[in-house]
């Protein structure tokens, strides 16, 4: 019953503590609106948490791995070898997004939501799902029941991290093959044309791009994933840290916790969470733009904007962890920005 108890517990955002951090933003020593997207994010953390002048001190990124047996059909060009080899770097501190928590003052958590081999590490969250998906181009990646599984564990996740005391989470992946599934998981929910959506991932060549297209396309046409159905489309195309992601943050939504999105990956686990749960979508910040050409589209979709530009596209959270520093930098202005009265500076014909 967790699942629905999850999507029943969403609630609207609070208008009036959204009403009540608009005032403070126009009160502050600024013409209005020129933090731009610092106002924006500002506000929507207060319609989430409740609270005028929010302060989150405590954060997390939930990284989730995870294979796909459609990698054995060379749709990326890295080996599917990587993904146990990446979870050992993002344990060991070595990897980008340790740097980027670090920097931002974050933890990392990292899950193994069914690699195809097992890590053997106490540090690393272990809610195997199965040995990696099955091959999307030929079958159902995985049942309804492992769909389910995935987006449970990762609620469960979630849960526990706040209660831990965590107060802004992000979501982040690690799976090789996996813009793959995404894409797939993209084109089933809007339609557009596959080969427009497709991009390099880890760096494919044009013509690894185009047979990458084909898969998807094939994909589609054998599972024929129904858009209306979250849990059909991510059981037909998706992948387990996907399904895990889409339950991180449906979690974070369903106690009031905002959840930042990374890149691609994390975009097509916040697709499955809005289709399962359309308020979803007022928990999240989408943290950047990635250099996959779907993304864009995929933003739009959701009807999020994302706050950087960066050209990034390495997945594990480090979009989501940067972006952590500009959300900490906008409730600081809420906080210690003087206002027009306390400053003595004059908003005629400001306001
Ligand atoms: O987050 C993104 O936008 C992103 C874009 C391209 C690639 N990635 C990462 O690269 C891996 C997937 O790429 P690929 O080519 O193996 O499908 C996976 O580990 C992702 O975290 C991530
Ligand atoms: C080295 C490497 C690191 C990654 N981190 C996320 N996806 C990745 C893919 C590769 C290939």
């Amino acid at each position: 019953m967790l699942f629905e108890e999850t999507i029943a517990k969403i609630g609207e955002l609070d208008k009036e503590a959204q009403a009540r951090a608009r005032r403070r933003q126009d009160a502050l020593i600024k013409p209005m609106g020129s933090l731009g997207m610092l106002e924006d994010v500002a506000i929507k953390i207060a319609g989430i948490t409740g609270e005028t002048m929010p302060w989150l001190e405590k954060k997390a990124v939930i990284t989730m791995a995870g294979d796909h047996g459609i990698a054995r059909e060379g749709v990326s060009a890295a080996s599917q070898e990587v993904t146990p080899q990446m979870v050992r770097g993002f344990l060991n501190g070595g990897a980008a997004i340790n740097v980027l928590t670090r920097h931002a003052g974050a933890r990392v958590v990292c899950v193994d939501m069914g690699m195809a081999k097992v890590v053997d590490d106490p540090r690393l969250v272990v809610r195997r799902i199965g040995p990696g998906t099955n091959n999307i181009a030929e079958g159902p990646a995985m049942t309804r029941e492992q769909a389910r599984a995935a987006v449970e564990a990762g609620i469960e996740i979630a849960t526990e991290e706040i209660r831990g005391g965590t107060q802004l989470l992000a979501t982040g992946d690690m799976g090789i093959g996996n813009t793959t599934p995404s894409t797939a998981i993209l084109a089933a929910f809007t339609g557009f044309p596959v080969p427009l959506l497709t991009g390099k991932g880890t760096g494919l060549n044009p013509e690894g791009v185009q047979r990458k297209a084909q898969l998807i396309e094939k994909a589609l046409a054998v599972n024929t994933p129904d858009p209306r159905d979250g849990l059909d489309v991510l059981a037909k195309v998706g992948g387990f840290e996907i399904g895990g992601l889409a339950g991180v943050i449906l979690g974070a939504a369903a106690s009031r916790v905002p959840v930042v999105i990374d890149g691609f990956i994390s975009g097509a686990a916040a697709m499955i969470a809005r289709s399962l749960a359309p308020r979803a979508v007022d928990y999240m910040i989408a943290s950047h733009l990635s250099e996959e050409p779907g993304h864009r589209i995929m933003l739009t979709w959701l009807g999020v904007e994302p706050m950087l530009h960066m050209r990034m596209r390495l997945g594990e959270g480090t979009g989501a962890a940067l972006a952590f520093t500009i959300i900490d930098a906008a409730l600081k202005i809420v906080r210690e920005m003087a206002t027009f009265e306390e400053a003595g500076v004059s908003d005629e014909g400001l306001h």
